[in-house]
């Protein structure tokens, strides 16, 4: 296997020029917005998130979300006429749940390439598109339009997203679904959607966790029906998140918890509004200080290279071995990886989205002799277990001008470095490349990842990428002018 050198991690946190603990705490304003939920009892003000103020009239939107709960009708076997109905507008007496979990089917998930049913580690039923009709519109709800400015605020305005109904889950008393990632099913998924139905129940959180020792609890049986301070009125409960994010769903104590999942996509024809330009937080002014800051260093990349930045988030590639281009994927940046490219931007760098791959491995060695081994590549290159011929064919796909050889990877970056001394170098079409780190790239596992643990389907089609995007900087009397002229 292909594997990152661990010292990457090392040497960038060690360059006190680059500031790096500073870049990555400087957006903590931006987890608040990996997920929201209703809060709010509907007609009442307040944000849907703190320290947010999307154009979206927010009290439109409760109010809407709760005029369209409406019912839920499902058939009650695959094959026969029998239906059930369950109305949300009013309490459900506990015999209609009952009846809905023996239609349902037990709720199976991906565990490397096999869908396996595990009640130790995933305990709920579920019902497919094929089987139930839901009242609640998640189109006129005008979720979408909050979700949209929340979650992809900093990307592409010009994106739209539509919600694909998934599933219906329910989840009943032991219920539970342990931590998994949502399985990426294409290219165009960006993140998952879970509206939780009014129905009297405790526990069942959906706990979503971005880096270790971060989560957030999302208790929406607190949201729903008749729970305190709602006024016994009903109403739903929402969470959308980046589907690349680890959550789990606790253990259900009592009553039944009735969800609907949805995928979220981008779209070319949804009536979803295009996202206004959004403000620049204090935050992203703050990273762009310090980018400016160390541009304008003649310490730093003289001569002209690249900076680089392990993204933190996950993206969908497909799974085929064949011309996996990962240029496209810089339109659809999230989250912090997207105001990582929007700052670049601003300071003229021309970015990419590139695979890390490292053949220094000893099962590996492309280029015995040679001190760099390490590839940025703007196509998926090939992985695995290694014989002669794969060698031979690796070569070639490796010999692509568009290829960067990375130089100085494992060492402190010398920004003096004579890149036409090393002889090998000359004969080698690649471009050789002087890279500092700019966010650590320690996570990043050369593409594509292993198999997905845990996933809530087996996907064959579509796996998740640790990816990099890698802006080219100028030398310094070059770019000089655009970092005076950009603050
Ligand atoms: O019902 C929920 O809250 C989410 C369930 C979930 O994570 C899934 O179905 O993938
Ligand atoms: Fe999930």
């Amino acid at each position: 296997m292909i594997r990152l050198n661990p010292s990457y991690a090392g040497w960038v946190s060690g360059r006190k020029l680059l500031r790096l603990p500073f870049i990555l705490r400087s957006l903590p304003g931006h987890h608040r917005r990996l997920f929201s939920g209703q809060k709010e009892a509907p007609k009442t003000t307040g944000d849907v998130d703190a320290g947010v103020s999307p154009p979206v009239d927010l009290d439109v939107v409760k109010a809407l979300l709760h005029r369209t709960i409406g019912g839920l009708a499902y058939r009650k076997t695959s094959t026969g006429p029998d239906a059930g109905w369950l109305d949300f507008t009013g309490r459900i007496p506990k015999q209609d749940l009952e009846d809905l979990v023996q239609a349902c089917d037990p709720a199976t998930f991906g565990r490397g390439n096999k869908d396996v049913l595990d009640p130790s580690y995933r305990r709920a039923w579920k019902l497919d598109t094929s089987r139930f009709a839901s009242q609640f519109d998640v189109v006129k709800s005008g979720l979408l339009e909050v979700i949209h400015d929340e979650l992809l605020r900093y990307g592409d305005s010009s994106l739209k997203i539509d919600a694909q109904l998934y599933k219906l889950n329910v989840y009943g008393p032991g219920s539970h679904f342990k931590s998994h990632l949502d399985t990426p099913r294409s290219d165009i998924m960006f993140g998952s959607l879970v509206v939780v139905l009014p129905t009297t129940h405790v526990g069942g959180d959906l706990v979503l966790r971005y880096k270790e020792n971060t989560a957030w609890t999302f208790e929406s049986s607190k949201l729903v029906g008749e729970a305190e301070g709602t006024q016994g009125t009903p109403r739903l409960a929402w969470a959308a998140f980046f589907s690349d994010i680890e959550h789990e769903v606790s253990v259900v104590e009592s009553g039944y918890r009735v969800s609907l999942t949805y995928n979220l996509n981008y779209t070319d024809n949804s009536s979803a509004p295009s996202l206004p330009a959004s403000q620049p937080t204090a935050e992203e002014a703050n990273l762009k200080k310090a980018l400016r800051d160390l541009l304008a260093s003649p310490d730093v990349l003289l001569d002209g290279g690249a900076l680089g930045f392990g993204l933190t988030y996950k993206y969908p590639i497909p799974l085929t071995t064949e011309d996996i281009d990962f240029v496209p994927l810089a339109r659809r940046l999230k989250g912090t990886d997207a105001v990582l490219k929007r700052i670049c931007s601003d300071f003229n760098l021309e970015c990419q989205v590139m695979g890390l791959y490292d053949y220094q491995d000893e099962e590996c060695d492309v280029d015995p002799g040679a001190p760099y081994r390490v590839y940025l590549t703007p196509k998926a290159l090939p992985i695995g277990a290694w014989d002669d011929e794969d060698i031979g064919s690796l070569l070639e796909t490796l010999n692509d001008p568009k290829n960067f050889r990375v130089l100085d990877a494992t060492r402190p970056l010398q920004p003096q470095i004579d890149v036409k001394s090393a002889d090998y170098i000359e004969a080698d079409p690649t471009t050789a490349i002087a890279l500092l780190w700019a966010t650590p790239s320690n996570d990043l596992v050369s593409v594509p990842t292993p198999i997905m643990a845990y996933g809530n389907q087996t996907e064959v089609d579509w796996r998740y990428a640790n990816l990099v995007l890698v802006a080219i900087v100028p030398p310094y009397k070059d770019r000089l002018g655009h970092i005076a002229g950009n603050s």
